[in-house]
């Protein structure tokens, strides 16, 4: 079987007398896209700041590459290999795209420059920002303003800033919200081939991509992971169908 890159064990965390992550167990091996899914409010984005280390549980562990990373926070997360994309966008709206890929290549090198501009003219972290925004399909548009970025262009250049990294696995967070059809393709089939390269846990509501898309699927409610297994599995499982897909769009 894969190796195990991430796994969660037992992880609980309440807001007040809300459960929103109830002994959840699951776990993302190399090569796969594992896909987390469930009704609004159902504890996605609370699990997925537990495991960037927004959000300390109040019981259970984290495990990262084999390392127990509990008690660890985001940046000690991110340097040991843990991408990330965002639902809201994190991108400098004002600076081009290459300046925020640039920025982001800065971020993984650890290294310090005195000067903005020098930043930009190092060699080093252009090439690495320029080989992200290739692989995303945005190289045309390096030195366009962020702000005048299409909705979904905005969203490739988060991938591509998140992989100017280079991680060594990916949480995202709703990649697919806000593109139309094409966009949505587009962005499908760079997530196939990503994944023998960074395996990637997926949160999405956009349910053609996910069956599209993932090896395996977990579905959360209330809190609780009440399935998991490949899309076949989840698409026939009885209280998923009755809990979140609904009969209509299982059949
Ligand atoms: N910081 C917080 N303080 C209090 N309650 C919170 C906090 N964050 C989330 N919650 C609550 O926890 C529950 C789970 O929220 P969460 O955002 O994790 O769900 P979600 O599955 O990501 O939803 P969506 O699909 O709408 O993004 C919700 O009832 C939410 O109101």
């Amino acid at each position: 079987m894969a190796e195990v890159v991430l796994r969660t064990e037992n992880l609980c965390k309440s807001f007040g007398a809300l459960e929103a992550s109830s002994d959840v167990s699951l776990d993302l091996r190399a090569g796969e896209i594992h896909a987390l899914i469930g009704p609004n409010g159902a504890g996605k984005s609370t699990l997925i700041k537990q495991i960037a280390g927004n959000f300390r549980p109040d019981s259970g562990r984290v495990e990262l590459l084999g390392r127990d990373v509990t008690v660890l926070d985001t940046v000690a997360r991110a340097r040991m290999g843990l991408g990330r994309t965002f639902q809201i966008s994190a991108l400098a709206m004002e600076y081009t795209v290459l300046q925020n890929a640039v920025l982001g290549a800065l971020g993984g090198q650890g290294r310090v420059f005195r000067l903005f501009r020098n930043v930009m003219k190092d060699p080093a972290l252009l090439a690495v920002a320029r080989d992200a925004l290739e692989r995303v399909g945005l190289a045309d548009a390096a030195g366009r303003r962020t702000a005048d970025l299409s909705h979904g262009q905005r969203r490739q250049l988060e991938v591509a800033v998140a992989l100017t990294l280079k991680p060594k696995l990916f949480l995202m967070d709703e990649p697919m919200a806000g593109l139309g059809a094409d966009g949505s393709h587009r962005l499908t089939g760079f997530l196939d081939g990503l994944r023998q390269e960074a395996p990637i846990l997926l949160v999405e509501h956009d349910m053609d991509a996910v069956f599209a898309l993932a090896d395996r699927i977990s579905v959360l409610v209330y809190g609780r992971i009440i399935a998991t297994g490949t899309a076949a599995e989840i698409r026939a499982n009885a209280e998923v169908r009755r809990a979140y897909l609904g009969e209509e769009d299982a059949a």
